[in-house]
């Protein structure tokens, strides 16, 4: 199997969370190409599910592996560069995907002792593939379900194989955020006759800042970040409604409720003082990712003698993933591997380093077939 070249096809075809059409198609195309003798698709949606049944299985382990693109307009200059104009698989998910199908080939080919489950998951961006995905699996497939579970997040800023992770929480709770003001619009000379969207928008946008700042115990780590701000139309027209729209990250499900709770608060307030309308809505949300410790600890302890791989401790990341909601129920663990590029998550030049395909295949075959 050629990871390389099955990374770049699946590079040039993002797609947006539960639309992973062309991805999915691909990915049955690839999998239907290894010996079948011990292997079991099933979709769900547009995820694919693969049974691997194990010749003497006393557990079942899974592996997920995230499908959905971003809408980002991709600036990398490659050749196998985005065709899907301002989609751009800016997360790794293409790395992901095709990680998994290295894992598939090396069992579908030589027949593992344990039964194995790999998780093709759509939309983990947005609006979060992974809790439906369980929900589906615990009502309508239990069959499908594994003893113990894990995953891997390409990580921009390590060199190729280092696995990093760690016991506990390693990423943040998340919630969407999404502020829409209606107020009363006019025209530019005549200020007194209107209610200024944009003003207003200022306003939630520097009282949102006070939250992490005076209203949540600096031991408790928060984040309010508000990504995009729309307002007005034309330079000479006082705008009559506006929108931020941002993201929450917590350390504790307490903390992001003390935090709505103050997003709430404030809204009321600038609605009451700005006399206009101030609608809050969260999007989607993302549980936690906390990694069991012990499966944490073998995962770095494996890395450490494994060819190829080093082992990294590394610190907790405010970043979010809904693998969380698996690790809720399931124990298991996520860990960074390393991708070894100039530009972060979501850059529109993020290019990881392709010798991560193979070292993370057969790191995770040699992992998953140790247990
Ligand atoms: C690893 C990573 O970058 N994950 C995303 C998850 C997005 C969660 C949700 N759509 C949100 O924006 O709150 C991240 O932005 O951390």
């Amino acid at each position: 199997m050629d990871l390389i070249a099955i990374r770049q096809a699946l590079h040039s075809i993002p797609e947006a969370g539960f639309a992973e059409v062309k991805t999915q198609r691909y990915l049955l195309e690839c999998i239907a190409e290894l010996p079948q003798q011990w292997l079991t698709v099933t979709t769900w949606r547009t995820g694919i599910i693969v049974r691997v049944t194990g010749y003497g299985a006393i557990k079942t382990i899974g592996w997920r592996a995230d499908m959905d693109g971003l809408p980002i307009r991709e600036q990398t200059g490659v050749t196998y560069a985005s065709t899907h104009d301002g989609f751009m698989h800016a997360c790794g998910h293409d790395c992901h995907m095709t990680i998994a199908l290295g894992l598939l080939a090396r069992v579908a080919n030589e027949q593992p002792k344990n039964n194995i489950i790999v998780y093709f998951q759509p939309a983990e961006e947005n609006p979060g593939g992974a809790e439906p995905m369980l929900a589906w699996l615990k009502t309508e497939r239990p069959d499908l379900l594994p003893d113990v579970m894990f995953a891997a997040h390409v990580a921009p800023q390590y060199p190729v194989g280092t696995i990093a992770t760690k016991p506990g929480l390693l990423f943040a709770n998340t919630s969407e955020l999404y502020i829409d003001i209606t107020s009363v619009g006019g025209h530019a000379a005549f200020p007194h006759e209107t209610k200024d969207a944009s003003v207003i928008a200022a306003n939630v946008l520097l009282q949102l800042q006070t939250i992490v700042s005076r209203n949540i115990d600096p031991l408790h780590s928060a984040v309010v970040t508000i990504g995009k701000m729309t307002s007005g139309t034309v330079q000479n027209v006082i705008s009559g409604a506006a929108r931020l729209e941002g993201t929450i990250r917590t350390t504790t499900p307490q903390t992001m409720e003390a935090v709505k709770r103050r997003i709430e608060a404030i809204c009321t307030g600038i609605a009451a003082s700005f006399e206009c309308t101030v609608d809050v809505d969260y999007g989607s949300s993302y549980y936690e990712v906390n990694n069991t410790p012990h499966y944490a600890e073998a995962l770095l302890a494996f890395a450490e003698q494994f060819d190829g791989t080093t082992a990294y401790a590394c610190p907790a990341a405010m970043t979010g993933e809904d693998f969380g909601y698996f690790l809720k129920d399931i124990p298991g663990a996520l860990f960074w591997t390393g991708a070894n590029t100039a530009y972060g998550l979501h850059h529109e030049k993020m290019l990881p380093d392709e010798a991560l395909l193979h070292v993370n295949a057969d790191f995770v075959h040699a992992f998953l077939t140790s247990l």
